[in-house]
Order: C-alpha cells, then sequence, then structure tokens
C-alpha cells in the first residue's frame, strides 16, 4: 500500500468522503485479470461487491479472491456465475460449510493457517493485495469508519493492499477496541452497500454426548477464569452449566465472542477482573445470533482487537486461570489430535486452536480442554471410535502430543501433559467408548505402548 496520510482533517471529511464515492460496479472496474482480490472477513465479507463482480465474469480470467468463513447461505456470486472456476479462484483461510461444500465441487481451496500469524501472511506472505475490499459501518464525524465486530487480520491486509474499497453495511455494529476503525484517507473508495443484518449464527442445539462433555469440563472451572469458548453446541452448554453453577468471577479472552458470553453476562458472572484489558470482553471477531451484536453495539466493555494481540500465547498466558473450550475430530493414543480433516477432506482450519492450547498451558492454574464425543456413526451406519491408534491416512495434525492438555470425551476429561507414552495411551482408552476399550488396548500392545510392552510388534 502506498504511504497514506493517517487522518483527514475534520474539514475536509465530508468532501473527501464525496469525491471517493462511487457505484459498486464503478468500484470493481479496479480488478484486473490475474490480481488477488480480498473480500473481508467473517460477518464483513462484501455482498454487492460480490454482485458487480459476477458481472464481468466473462472478460476476467485467473482473478484470486480470498476470504476467511463465508457465512451467508447462498455461495458467493463470483462462483455461481463461474461455477467451474474457469475465471475466479476462491480461497479460504478457514472455510464453513459451504465453503467446503465448494471445495468438494472443485472450486473453493484452502490456505493453511496459524491464525494469529495471519497479519503477517497477508502482509508479507500472499504476495500483494491488489483489491482489499471489506464491509464497514457508516463514517463518523472524524472521517472514521468502524470494522464491526471483526478485525482478525485486517490491519496485514491493508499493508499489502494497493487499492481498498469499503462496501458501507448500516447494520454493521460499531465495536470498541484497538485498530478498530480506518480514516477516509486510507481508502481508495466508497461504496454504500444495501442495509444487511449479519449472518445470524444459531449454536446447535447440544447432543447428549456434548452435554456430558460440557458437564466434565464445568467441574473443572474455578472462578475467577479467563473464557476462550469456541463455536458450536458443546461450548454454547458448558456457558450455561456455568451459568447455572456457583462459578463466579469470570472474565473473557477468547478469539470468537459467542452466544454463551451474553448469556453469562446476563447471569452476573462476567466481571472482568483479570490481569489486562480489565473489565473488558477482549475478543478478535464475533460470530452468532443477532443478540451477539446488539449486545456488542457501542458497548464499552466490548474489546475487539487485531489477531496477532488477541492470539498471542503470551498475551494469553498474561491472565491467571485462562480455561480454553474447543473441538476437535479425532485423537490418536500418543495425544495428537486432528481438528481440520476427514482423511484427505478438508473439514475447517485449526484456527486459534493452538494459539489457545498453548497460551492456557502458559497462564498461571490454565488448562486447555480439546473435546470430542468418543465416536462417529458414519453415513453407512457404521461406528468408528474417535480415540484411535494413529490418525488415518491423510489426517491432519493439529495440536501435537507435546501441546495437547486435557482431552475430553463424554466418558471424562484426561490430563495429558507430562506423561509417558504407555501413561497417556492408558488415559485415553479410558476415555474412549467401552465397546472399543479392548480393541485400543491390543492396538496400544502392537504399537509398542502400553505398560507392559515396550516394543512394537511388527
Ligand atoms: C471457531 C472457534 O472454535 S475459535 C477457537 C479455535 N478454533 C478451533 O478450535 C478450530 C477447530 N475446530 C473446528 O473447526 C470445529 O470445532 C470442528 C470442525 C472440529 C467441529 O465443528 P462442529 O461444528 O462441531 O462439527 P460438525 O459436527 O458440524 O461437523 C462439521 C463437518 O465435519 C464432519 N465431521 C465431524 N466430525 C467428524 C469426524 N470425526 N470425522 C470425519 N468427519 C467429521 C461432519 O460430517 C461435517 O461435515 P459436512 O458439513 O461436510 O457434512
Ligand atoms: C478463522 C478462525 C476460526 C477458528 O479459530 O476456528
Amino acid at each position: 500500500m502506498e504511504e497514506r496520510k493517517t487522518f483527514c482533517k475534520m474539514s475536509d471529511v465530508a468532501s473527501e468522503y464525496e469525491k471517493k464515492l462511487v457505484t459498486a460496479d464503478e468500484a470493481v472496474k479496479v480488478v484486473r485479470s490475474g490480481d488477488r482480490v480480498h473480500y473481508g472477513l467473517f460477518g464483513g465479507i462484501v455482498r454487492d461487491l460480490d454482485l458487480a463482480l459476477a458481472k464481468r465474469t466473462e472478460e476476467l480470467e485467473n482473478v484470486l479472491v480470498m476470504d476467511t468463513i463465508w457465512n451467508y447461505p447462498e455461495p458467493p456470486a463470483i462462483l455461481q456465475a463461474d461455477p467451474q472456476a474457469k475465471h475466479f479462484k476462491y480461497l479460504s483461510t478457514h472455510m464453513s460449510g459451504l465453503d467446503r461444500k465448494m471445495n468438494k465441487q472443485g472450486c473453493c481451496w484452502f490456505i493453511p493457517v496459524q491464525f494469529r500469524e495471519n497479519p503477517k501472511y497477508m502482509a508479507e506472505n500472499v504476495g500483494p493485495i491488489d483489491v482489499a475490499m471489506f464491509q464497514v459501518a457508516p463514517m463518523d464525524q472524524y472521517g472514521n469508519f468502524n470494522f464491526g465486530p471483526q478485525l482478525a487480520e485486517y490491519w496485514g491486509i491493508m499493508k499489502s493492499a494497493k487499492k481498498v474499497i469499503v462496501e458501507v453495511n448500516p447494520c454493521q455494529p460499531i465495536i470498541h477496541g484497538m485498530q478498530n476503525t480506518i480514516n477516509i484517507s486510507q481508502i481508495d473508495l466508497v461504496v454504500e452497500g444495501q442495509a444487511r443484518p449479519l449472518p445470524n449464527i444459531v449454536a446447535k442445539e447440544a447432543t447428549a454426548a456434548e452435554k456430558k462433555i460440557a458437564e466434565h469440563i464445568a467441574e473443572r472451572i474455578e472462578s475467577g477464569s479467563t473464557l476462550q469458548l469456541g463455536i458450536g453446541g458443546m461450548p454454547n452448554y458448558v456457558g450455561q452449566k456455568i451459568a447455572e453453577s456457583d462459578i463466579n468471577d469470570l472474565s473473557v479472552h477468547t478469539e470468537m465472542f459467542v452466544d454463551a458470553y451474553v448469556h453469562l453476562y446476563k447471569a452476573g458472572k462476567i466481571t472482568g477482573n483479570k490481569r489486562t484489558n480489565k473489565g473488558k470482553m477482549v475478543f478478535t471477531f464475533a460470530m452468532g445470533s443477532q443478540e451477539v451484536y446488539d449486545f456488542l453495539d457501542d458497548n464499552p466493555m466490548g474489546y475487539v482487537a487485531p489477531v496477532d494481540y488477541v492470539n498471542a500465547v503470551e498475551v494469553i498466558a498474561a491472565n491467571d486461570k485462562v480455561v480454553s473450550i474447543n473441538s476437535c475430530l479425532q485423537v490418536d493414543l500418543f495425544g495428537q489430535v486432528n481438528s481440520e480433516s476427514a482423511g484427505l477432506q478438508h473439514i475447517g482450519g485449526t484456527g486459534g486452536q493452538l494459539d489457545f492450547v498453548m497460551g492456557a498451558f502458559q497462564s498461571q492454574g490454565g488448562k486447555s480442554f480439546l473435546c470430542t464425543p468418543s465416536t462417529r456413526t458414519n453415513r453407512d451406519g457404521s461406528v468408528q471410535s474417535l480415540i484411535m491408534p494413529t490418525l488415518p491416512q491423510g489426517s491432519i495434525v493439529s495440536a501435537p502430543r507435546s501441546a495437547t492438555h486435557y482431552v475430553v470425551t463424554e466418558f471424562g476429561a484426561v490430563n495429558l501433559k507430562g506423561k509417558s507414552t504407555w501413561e497417556r495411551a492408558e488415559l485415553l482408552i479410558s476415555i474412549a467408548h467401552p465397546r472399543f476399550q479392548e480393541d485400543l488396548i491390543r492396538e496400544a500392545e502392537k504399537m509398542g505402548i502400553w505398560k507392559n510392552s515396550s516394543k512394537v510388534q511388527y
């Protein structure tokens, strides 16, 4: 990005806005064949600009378009216009269910990332970003546009962006925090988009196994903890269990802000009495129901910050009793955790899972929990154990065995830190489904990681 003035004089703000204001169709004319375009993050991904770019499909070749998680119900307009990916290649640094579907159809690719490092990848590694587009709230009297409840790697993207286009969405809430606005002087073009509510992500109801998992975790949370909860029915149910318990004096330092925090706040459980950013609920993006966005709107307790701050291991660890709760897909008997793939099929990125696993462990009195139901019923009706001897071919190790702290299934929670290979095998088998335990013991014996065997049996 060329050097830009940081701020506009207040008297210039309105005229600068008028000069830069164009329609979506005019704005996307800056995109050329071969360009790399960023579409924005989470609930700030552009819609009107996507529709306008789709109209140019036939005249463009080899345009790379990046996002994080596409959360709208229908695919991007550019891919509806170009389902064979002949003109646009779509790339995601995480992937939602819909991104996964597009991936299976061959028109969406994954970029593996460690979430805290995303700003640096965007600034220095992906190559120049020719056009960065993202949604913002309407401009204020000082010429600043609020990014809404998503910040993560925006400033990294801005460092390498040659052109910056904002799509104003009056439904973007105003979020308090650090580096949470961009000035009109830092923007090339402004498009006034439609007022579109942010994606309403309602957590699934927790299953019976997830409820048991949540209970095992809630038993291990002490008053005075700082929480990081992931997405889904299980973390939400943990929130519900805490709200009903006598656990008190909780704080929030989390990657993603979800509904559970609103419920905990309403139950009087959040005091914000932690060491860093006292009184603030710190996050790098919010994704939840409309209640989350309404709660955070102009709420001085909310504090959005860049992901290289929020997810930095030392920043997480600076608070005491950090409790990190995330889901995974499979765990092997060494304690290696796969949260990303079913064999070769990509499911979702690891995001900030490892950042919080490491940060929580380093925090005084901290704990991280990686959770999975003990079994999965496949489409053909067969049941498989998700505690397995080794991860299947093609699986991704998201948390290495050296990092894994607590693993939780509906049968209990075990702490693997400092444990030998046979102790790990024993602990993990103790929380596997009973119908698979004998098989797992036999496999552990063959692998040389059972107490009475120290040699691999070929
Ligand atoms: C966003 C945050 O959580 S912030 C904190 C840190 N980040 C993370 O922890 C990221 C890593 N974790 C994740 O991405 C998620 O928690 C996941 C993918 C592990 C689980 O997410 P959930 O929403 O609980 O999974 P869900 O049950 O909806 O399954 C998602 C997909 O994975 C498939 N799947 C789930 N479990 C398995 C499994 N054990 N084996 C194979 N496939 C599986 C499902 O079939 C589904 O596929 P489909 O939508 O293509 O049919
Ligand atoms: C994009 C990051 C989301 C996650 O951590 O899962």
